[in-house]
């Protein structure tokens, strides 16, 4: 059991701005050049040792660039998962025991490693394989994963302090344990930092891990498995598993000893795994955590009182920043007519349609394309359909291009009816909806917007009324997990704003958070009476 020692102050890391002449910008643009011209085996790290899965290979590509390709990596067999398992297992007994300031200590020097010498290569890569601009990978992957590391560490100490009474001649003891088998992390294309975090807060807490990430995530995700070797961890202690998963579930989660399941990714997925844990549930040893982050249909609410310039930044900040792949971005607002037909209208028109999508090797571009082929067909067959129902107005883009890159433009549509598809469905891409709503309508505005998606995740209201800001806040209580007033319904910062959300959106464990950090535990309490009883009566037998 750990004695309970004071550990570094956590504070979020600075944004760097790389604007044009830093020195930043500089060493950068190298990191990108030099990792461009790589072609990289994207290997499988099972107990420490690197080897190419055994199943069909796939190139990894840039997104915006799709003739460029990063790398190679498989698909993992079965065969290939029951090894990560195993070694997974074999890891478990040194890592547990391990104190739990020296698993601390390889986190914090990886932060440490990340805000300096790493912090370009997983820029580059996050630019390079998941076609982020410069802003939008320095967020994800140098700034929030620092942050997970530094702060998971803070709010670990602080749970491990957490101790029960103790009566006169009695002293009571919580052993924070780790779970009683492996944790199994699957994490999404579209965050470094996420899937850096999902395998690593386990860990933390002494569990061993099988991390699979996801292929269009490659290069970043091979750089932080190195990362996190060059820190010190262990070999075993995280085991990273390639490809797209089936045989993830097919062979870790039909595992006895599998404990728990750290999972980022759609609401779909989710639901599949979900269901095959559910399938295996008489072969478990204990009964698994579940920890799922899933999808969102984000909304704006802005009210008649809305400051127009705030309302318009809010929402092509929200909507478009990484091409509407955040599980966040705002997909869908009720704008008040007054507010719409005042300016905002004209204004979301005019910024849409300048900003560019292009090669985000270029800093000079505002964003990407979408992550991939899948996700570029989605949104081409969307605009089909848009244009040949002619039930909604594009206000701006509709038009997608795969020629060079998965470019999709920035789109807004404008729609009378609320309940059309576009207002329900998570796209994932730089899509957003509008409803223009009678200002005196805007109660059932509210109601509309707590009904219509079966999502929890995240939302926001524009108003300077603050009666108007208090009935959204009541009417949306269970709306969303990140609610804002005022700002865009993106970029929550680790130790901040906790993020998570509920119904469809996941279980709201709050990533980066004592609350998520509390589900890789399994305390046991321990009683010790210093002078134990020696007859069995008690005062009223006489
Ligand atoms: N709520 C949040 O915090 C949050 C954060 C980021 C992304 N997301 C959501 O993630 C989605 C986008 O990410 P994505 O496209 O990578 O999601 P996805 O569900 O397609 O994939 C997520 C991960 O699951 C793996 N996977 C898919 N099928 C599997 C199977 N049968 N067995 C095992 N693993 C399997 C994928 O390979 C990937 O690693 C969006 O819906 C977005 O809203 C949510
Ligand atoms: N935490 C991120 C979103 C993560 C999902 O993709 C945000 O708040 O924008």
């Amino acid at each position: 059991m750990d004695a309970v020692s004071a550990v570094p102050e956590p504070r979020n890391e600075p944004i760097r701005s790389y604007s044009p002449g830093s020195p930043e910008r500089a060493s950068l643009s190298a990191a990108v050049a030099e990792l461009a011209g790589q072609r990289v085996e994207f290997t499988q790290t099972v107990g420490g040792a690197r080897r190419m899965a055994g199943g069909d290979r796939v190139d990894v590509v840039q997104p915006h660039n799709r003739a460029h390709v990063l790398g190679v990596t498989a698909q993992a067999t079965p065969d290939d998962v029951a090894g990560a398992v195993r070694a997974a297992k074999d890891a478990a007994p040194a890592w547990r025991a391990l104190p739990f300031d020296e698993r601390a200590a390889i986190l914090l020097r990886a932060a440490d490693l990340l805000a300096g010498p790493w912090r370009d290569t997983l820029n580059a890569a996050t630019i390079l394989g998941q076609s982020k601009s410069v802003q939008q990978a320095e967020i994800d992957s140098a700034c929030e994963l620092i942050d997970f590391w530094r702060f998971n560490v803070a709010f670990a100490r602080r749970l491990l302090a957490e101790q029960p009474e103790s009566g006169p001649g009695i002293w009571n003891r919580f052993d924070h344990r780790p779970l009683d088998g492996f944790v199994v992390a699957i994490t999404p294309f579209n965050f470094t930092a996420i899937a850096g975090n999902l395998p690593t807060a386990p860990a933390l807490m002494g569990n061993t891990v099988v991390w699979k990430p996801s292929v269009t995530q490659s290069l970043a995700a091979h750089h932080t498995m190195r990362l996190l070797e060059a820190a010190g961890l262990p070999p075993g202690v995280i085991n990273l598993v390639t490809g797209d998963g089936p045989a993830v579930s097919e062979v870790a989660l039909a595992d006895p000893d599998f404990a728990g399941l750290h999972f980022t990714g759609s609401t779909k997925t989710f639901k599949y795994l979900w269901r095959t844990m559910a399938s295996h549930l008489d072969t478990y040893r204990a009964y698994p955590r579940i920890v799922g982050e899933t999808g969102g249909k984000d909304f704006v609410v802005a009210h008649a009182s809305a400051d127009p310039a705030a309302l318009s930044v809010g929402l092509v900040r929200g909507a478009f920043e990484y091409q509407g792949q955040k599980c966040s971005a705002a997909s869908r607002a009720y704008v008040a007519r007054s507010v719409w037909e005042g300016g905002v209208r004209d204004q979301l028109a005019d910024t849409t349609k300048s900003l560019t999508y292009g090669d985000v090797t270029d800093f000079s571009h505002f964003g990407g394309a979408v992550i991939d082929h899948r996700a570029f067909a989605k949104h081409a067959d969307l605009f089909e359909r848009v244009h040949a129902e002619g039930t909604l107005e594009v206000l701006t883009g509709g038009t997608a291009d795969d020629s060079e890159g998965f470019f999709v433009q920035p789109t807004v549509l404008v729609g009378d009816d609320p309940t059309h598809e576009v207002f329900r469905t998570e796209y994932f891409g730089p899509i957003l909806a509008v409803h223009v709503f009678d200002d005196a309508d805007y109660p059932k505005v509210l109601e509309l917007v707590d009904s219509s998606t079966a999502y929890g995740l995240t939302g926001a209201v524009f108003a300077t009324d603050r009666h108007a800001v208090e009935e959204a806040q009541q009417a949306l209580r269970f709306t969303a997990g990140n609610f804002y007033v005022n700002d865009k319904p993106t970029g929550a910062v680790v130790g901040q704003q906790p993020f998570g959300g509920s119904r469809a959106s996941g279980t709201n464990d709050k990533a980066g958070s004592i609350f998520n950090l509390q589900r890789w535990i399994s305390p046991r309490s321990i009683k010790e009476t210093f002078v134990p009883p020696t007859s069995h009566g008690y005062p009223h037998m006489g």
